[in-house]
Order: C-alpha cells, then sequence, then structure tokens
C-alpha cells in the first residue's frame, strides 16, 4: 500500500482561511486555517464540544459561519453567489447517523440526491449505485430496505451515497460513533479502501488507531483551532503541545 503524502505535486482541494463559527456568544471556531491536498487523508481529533463536526458542517455550507474563507479547488464556495447544491456535488458528506430513508429501498436511497439534487440521469446514477453497491461488497442489498441492514451496512451504504458524484472531498463526521463496536471494522475498511483509491478525505474521529493507521496528517482541534498537526508519528508518539499531550493521555486511559 502506497500512502498519499502531500507535497507540492499535488493540487489543493481543500484551503479555509480563518473561518470563525459562534452560536450565539459561544466562538466555537476560532480562526481555522487548513489546507488538504488531493488524494490526502486528513483526520480531525479532539475533546467532545471542540467543534470538529461545525468545522465539518461549515465546510459542507449546512452551517452559515461568520468570518473567514473556504476554497474547494480553488473556488471560493462561500461566496454568497455561489449555488449551493453544486458546491454539495463537489463534496460528500456521511454523519454519524446514517439518515437513509426507511421507505426507500437501498438502491434508491443511493441514487435519490444524485438524480433529483444533482442531475445525474437515472439510468447512469442506477448503474453507478450498483457498481459502487458491488465494489463495497453489498451487491446484494441492492434491492433491501434499510432494516434489514446492520448499522455497518446502513453505514456503507451512506458512504456510497455520499460518492454517487465522484466527490471532489468526502467529509466523514464520527462515522463509527453510533455503531455497535462490532461494526466498526466494517465501515472503516471501506475509509480505507476510498483512500486507497485516490480519495481526498477530511475525517472527524474518536479512533485514535485508526487514525494513526490511515490519516496522512492528524489536526488537534483546541481552543477553536487547530493547534497542532503533524504526521500520525509526530502527533501520537511525540506531540508538542501540553494540551495534545494531555488530551491523548485522557483518551487512553478512558
Ligand atoms: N446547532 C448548534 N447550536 C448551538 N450550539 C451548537 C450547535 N452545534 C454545536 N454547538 C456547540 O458548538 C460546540 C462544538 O460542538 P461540536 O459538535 O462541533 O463539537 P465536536 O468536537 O464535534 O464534539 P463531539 O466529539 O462530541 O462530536 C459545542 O459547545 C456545542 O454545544
Amino acid at each position: 500500500m502506497t500512502a498519499a503524502h502531500p507535497s507540492a505535486a499535488h493540487a489543493t482541494v481543500l484551503e479555509l482561511q480563518g473561518v470563525h463559527k459562534l452560536f450565539g456568544d459561544n466562538h466555537v471556531l476560532r480562526g481555522v486555517d487548513l489546507e488538504i491536498a488531493s488524494h490526502e487523508v486528513v483526520v480531525v481529533i479532539g475533546a467532545s464540544g471542540s467543534g470538529k463536526s461545525t468545522l465539518m458542517r461549515t465546510i459542507n455550507l449546512i452551517e452559515r459561519f461568520d468570518d473567514g474563507r473556504i476554497l474547494l479547488s480553488g473556488d471560493d464556495i462561500t461566496d454568497p453567489a455561489v449555488d449551493v447544491d453544486k458546491v454539495r456535488a463537489r463534496i460528500g458528506v456521511v454523519f454519524q447517523h446514517f439518515n437513509l430513508f426507511p421507505h426507500m429501498r437501498v438502491i434508491d436511497n443511493v441514487t435519490l440526491a444524485a438524480r433529483k439534487v444533482h442531475g445525474i440521469a437515472p439510468d447512469v446514477a442506477r448503474d453507478r449505485a450498483i457498481g459502487l453497491l458491488e465494489t463495497f461488497g453489498l451487491g446484494d442489498k441492492v434491492r433491501d430496505y434499510p432494516d434489514r441492514l446492520s448499522g455497518g451496512q446502513q453505514q456503507r451504504v451512506a458512504i456510497v451515497r455520499a460518492i454517487m458524484t465522484d466527490p471532489e472531498l468526502l467529509l466523514l463526521d464520527e462515522i463509527t460513533s453510533a455503531l455497535d463496536p462490532m461494526l466498526v471494522g466494517e465501515v472503516l475498511d471501506l475509509v480505507r479502501d476510498l483512500k486507497n483509491q485516490g480519495s481526498t478525505i477530511l475525517m472527524a474521529t474518536h479512533e485514535m488507531s485508526f487514525a494513526r493507521s490511515v490519516a496522512d496528517r492528524i489536526v488537534f482541534m483546541h481552543g477553536g483551532r487547530p493547534l497542532e498537526t503533524g504526521t500520525p508519528e509526530q502527533i501520537f508518539d511525540a506531540p508538542r503541545e501540553p494540551e495534545t499531550r494531555e488530551f491523548l493521555a485522557r483518551i487512553t486511559h478512558r
């Protein structure tokens, strides 16, 4: 397995410049600067409430933010004139809760937004969905309803849905937090497959061993901004900042 490493040869997919977000007087994001290169897997770690989900939701334009800029492959997606649906077709998102429609079969869950929001022709969407479901071991679930699937299978379906538009960036927000521990591995294996296929991924997780094995770069969020960023070895084995050391000691002993 060859890990993708950020280098000058890789184009920048995502760039955050001084992003601030407040909920009332709760100043959650305090000037976040972050760059992600093409094919890079960046994992965001940090204490509960440090703003990881808010960061994800801000990038996908679910949360309005208060200051700063976000560029996607050089395009300012925070310009008020942007077409939000077009931006969202370029960013795949998976949340903690799968949010599949219970009354729709897997194939329809996977193709719905691609057809209705992103304008992909129904037969093209269907062929692509079946191909992806087969690739990720869900080929026999195409016509099932979500309640016939395990939580891990449902989350894999949600990931397939997120990559239907072949997005430039995939945001994965605590995608294993709601799963039975037995089912976490199959979902993380799919993320590993996506990395090996060259996806560009920003992921928030509490799965530290996965972060260590898959991330090209770890971002430690603290005090509303990335306090420390580095390779997994730098962050987990030789953190510079006392806050990083304290966080890691706490989760190790949990
Ligand atoms: N919709 C909202 N309205 C008001 N406050 C919010 C909202 N969403 C998040 N917050 C606040 O923003 C802060 C950061 O929350 P966020 O969910 O981003 O943290 P997190 O790092 O993802 O936490 P966790 O690891 O528990 O998922 C918290 O203080 C939270 O209460």
